[in-house]
Order: C-alpha cells, then structure tokens, then sequence
C-alpha cells in the first residue's frame, strides 16, 4: 500500500514542498490513507493536511468528527473542518446534495493535491452504476486517478481493492467509523456493492479488475472521441461552426460533436433522445428560420448558416451606470471598452455627457447609423445586422443623457460616430457573434 502510494504520488510529481491534503471522513479507506500519507511525508517531504466535511445530517455526525480529529491528533496532522448546510429538499436529492458541498468544501482547501481514498471496487461500482443508466464511453470511464487542477485531485488508492485497504486497516490496529447509510440496500449504490457485485463475482470472480480495466479503455476511447470531436469543429469551421458542415458528418459524428461542445460549454451529458431530436431539428430548420434548441443545459442556436452553443444565461440584468470602466460584465459576458483614434464613439460628446448608463433594449428605442438614412426601429437594426431573435433582449444599448449611442452588435449613432483622426472609445460586448 505503502510502495502504490508512493509511485502514485511521484508520478503526480507531488514530492518534497507539495501541500497534500487527504480527504478524511472517518471511514477505513480514508483512514488507510491518511494513515500512509502520515508514514511517508518525512521521507519523501511534503506538508501534509486533513479536511473533514460535517454534513450534520446523521446524529452520528460530531462524533465522527471527533474521530477525525482523534486521529489527526495522534499523528500529528492539521485537520480542518467544514460545517456545511445540506438542504434536505434540494431539488437533485439529499445525497446528491451532500455530495456537492463536499465536493465545494474539499476543493476550496489551500492545497497542491486533493487526495481521495476511492479503491477499485469504488471505481467498479461506479462504472456498473454509470452503464446501467445507459452511460457513453465518457461515464463509463469512471474517476481518473490524476486530474490536474488547483488543486489537483490523485486517487493513488484507485488500483487497490477494498479487502486489501480493510486488511491494511486491522494489521495496523487502526480505528475507523462506519457510515450506517452506507449499508442501506435502499440506495441503489449500496445494493450494487452489497447485491449486484458480490452475485456477480460468484460467477465471474475478477468482475471487479476487469470492470475496473473497462474503465481505462472507456477513457482511452473517449479520448479518441473528443480528438476526433475537436477535428470534426475545425473542420466545420472553429468556434462558429457551419451547419452544412455539420450535416454533412456521419449521424454519429454529428452526435460526437454535439457531445463535445456540451462539455465544453459546462452542460451535462445529454440523453440519447434528446441529440435525435436536435440533430432533427437542426436538418429540418429553414436556413434563415433562427433555431434555439435547449441541449444538455446549454442552448444549441443556429442562424443564417451558423450554428454554436451557449451557455444556458439569465435574463439582462438591471441598468448600470457607466463610468468609463474598460471592462463590465454584461449577461454572462464582457462588454469591453477600449480607446481608438478615428472610430467607434466620439470621447469628447461621451466626456461631455451628464449621465452614461448601460441598458437593455426599451421599448421606441431606435438610431440613425448614417447621416442621410433614416432613423431605424430596434427590431430593423436587429434585422438587418443579422442580430437573432433570442439575442436582441439581452444586447447591451449604451445610453447618452436618454439617447442610444450604441448597440452592441449593430454600432454607433451617426452623430456620435468618430471623424478622422478624433480620439474615440470603441465599444465591444463578447456575447454577440459580428
Ligand atoms: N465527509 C467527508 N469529509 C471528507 N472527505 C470525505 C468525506 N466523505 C468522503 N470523503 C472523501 O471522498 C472519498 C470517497 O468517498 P465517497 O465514495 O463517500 O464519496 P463521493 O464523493 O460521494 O464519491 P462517489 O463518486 O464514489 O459517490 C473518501 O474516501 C474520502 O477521501
């Protein structure tokens, strides 16, 4: 155990100077591993810490603090100590619940590495679990031992089975703490740990290596997938993606693609129904019909030919006033300011202006772009700069003393435009695609 952390650790590059802190929640696998981080940091010089997270859901719950803290105490370790609020109707269940403040509280800990005691029966049980709602090679991949970060997370004990951590654990005449909910059948985890496996390694008896193998040619495969994901987007174009490309891509590809970008954006793996339907509509839609399909919790926009992804944004925000910052964050993107010579909006009328603000549309709003045209409606300059639908509400309008000077992704009032030569402001907002 001793000789697979250490290999673990230096192959993470994680030797002397390195901030370590071992996830502790009192069980035996955590306790092994602080227990052999404990054994090992004079040798090999890094700092070593614990964090406990308190769920307070259990009555049992101080008391397994207290344990932690016990242990930490005997070796000489600094154990930190989240109290975290699990609200017990969240929408996503309890336990999904308490597992992401965990997650929040470990990984807001001042440290190089995060280390995790999950075992291979663990790395087993989540693959099954992950194939058995019908997963793709992305989740049938299950946890990484490595995952570069600040911090980083290693799971040195990923290749080591359960029976061998709870063997290491009574050598050592070590004490641990038992989670009662861990052996409630009710949960559909522990009824593959204490059920599905053990009925499965009756008759196969290296279920869990070989599910814990499948594993690592799940992640090579979908490595594969997203290689050929980032090719198939450069090839239909880079960031703005063609849609004509894209239909021209096998089904699959297109679905690969899709995948990707979902992943790319922050969203969640979306259904297998749900990419049917979207690589439907995305076939179907006229070429000027705007399309906006919810994917994954993003959004999948195609207009005039071009086709991308978007984060899922909330509605514009209130007016703002604005005081020359260069930077201001507007809908879940920039709106940038910068200083230009001969363009964008004149310094001189913006300087002379009482009262600056940044804005969504307002109903009547209109501008002239050009001496001689004609002052246009909101929705024409939306028109006719190509502006979809689903955008124009959260576009940012720059507002002089009540009057629209700029529209983000449509331009500069005519009599506030920049001569040559005259010092001006060049305004720029990151969520509309010119
Ligand atoms: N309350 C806790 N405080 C600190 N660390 C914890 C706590 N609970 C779990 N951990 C850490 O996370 C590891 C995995 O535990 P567990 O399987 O319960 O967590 P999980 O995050 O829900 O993972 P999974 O994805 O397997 O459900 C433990 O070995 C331990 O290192």
């Amino acid at each position: 155990m001793r000789a697979t952390v250490a290999a673990r650790l230096a192959a993470a590059g994680l030797g002397s100077g390195a901030r370590l802190c071992c996830a502790l929640s009192g069980g035996v696998d955590s306790t092994v591993l602080l227990h052999v981080l404990a054994a090992l940091r004079e040798e090999l010089g890094f700092t070593l810490l614990a964090a406990h997270v308190n769920h307070g859901l259990h009555p049992q719950a101080w008391a397994w603090q207290a344990h932690c803290a016990q242990s930490c105490a005997q070796l000489g370790v600094v154990l930190k100590v989240f109290q975290v609020e699990v609200a017990r109707d969240a929408p996503c269940g309890l336990e999904a619940a308490a597992r992401a403040s965990r997650h929040a509280a470990l990984r807001s800990v001042a440290c190089d590495a995060l280390l995790l005691a999950h075992h291979q029966d663990d790395q087993a049980e989540t693959v099954l679990f992950r194939l058995l709602r019908g997963s793709g090679a992305h989740g049938a991949a299950g946890m990484v031992v490595w995952q570069p970060g600040a911090p980083a997370i290693l799971r040195p004990l990923l290749g080591v089975r359960r029976a061998q951590i709870e063997a290491a654990a009574r050598e050592g005449g070590l004490h641990w703490v038992e989670d009662p909910s861990n052996a409630n059948p009710r949960h559909r985890r522990n009824a593959l740990r204490h059920e599905v496996l053990p009925a499965m390694a009756a008759h196969f008896p290296a279920a869990v290596p070989a599910l814990a193998r499948a594993a690592e040619n799940f992640a090579e495969a979908a490595t594969l997938m997203d290689e050929l994901a980032a090719a198939d987007a450069r090839l239909c174009g880079g960031q703005m993606l063609q849609r004509d490309a894209v239909l021209a891509l096998s089904a699959a590809r297109q679905r690969n693609l899709l995948r990707w970008l979902v992943r790319a954006a922050g969203g969640q793996a979306p259904s297998r129904a749900r990419l049917l339907e979207v690589q439907r509509q995305l076939a179907s839609v006229p070429p000027l019909q705007p399309l906006r399909v919810e994917l994954g919790g993003c959004v999948c926009c195609c207009y005039r030919g071009q086709l991308w992804l978007e984060a899922a944004t909330p509605p514009p925000p209130r007016p703002l006033r604005w005081r020359g910052e260069t930077e201001l964050p507007w809908c879940g993107a920039l709106l940038r300011c910068e200083a230009s010579v001969g363009e964008g909006l004149r310094l001189d009328r913006v300087q002379a202006a009482a009262l600056v603000m940044v804005r969504g549309r307002w109903p009547g709003l209109s501008m002239r772009l050009a001496a001689g045209r004609p002052q246009r409606s909101f929705r024409k300059l939306c028109q006719d700069a190509g502006v979809p639908p689903w955008l124009r509400e959260r576009l940012p309008v720059l507002m002089a003393d009540g009057e629209a000077v700029w529209i983000a992704g449509i331009g500069v009032a005519a009599a506030w435009q920049c001569e040559d030569m005259q010092p001006g402001l060049r305004l720029s907002w990151d969520g509309v695609r010119e």
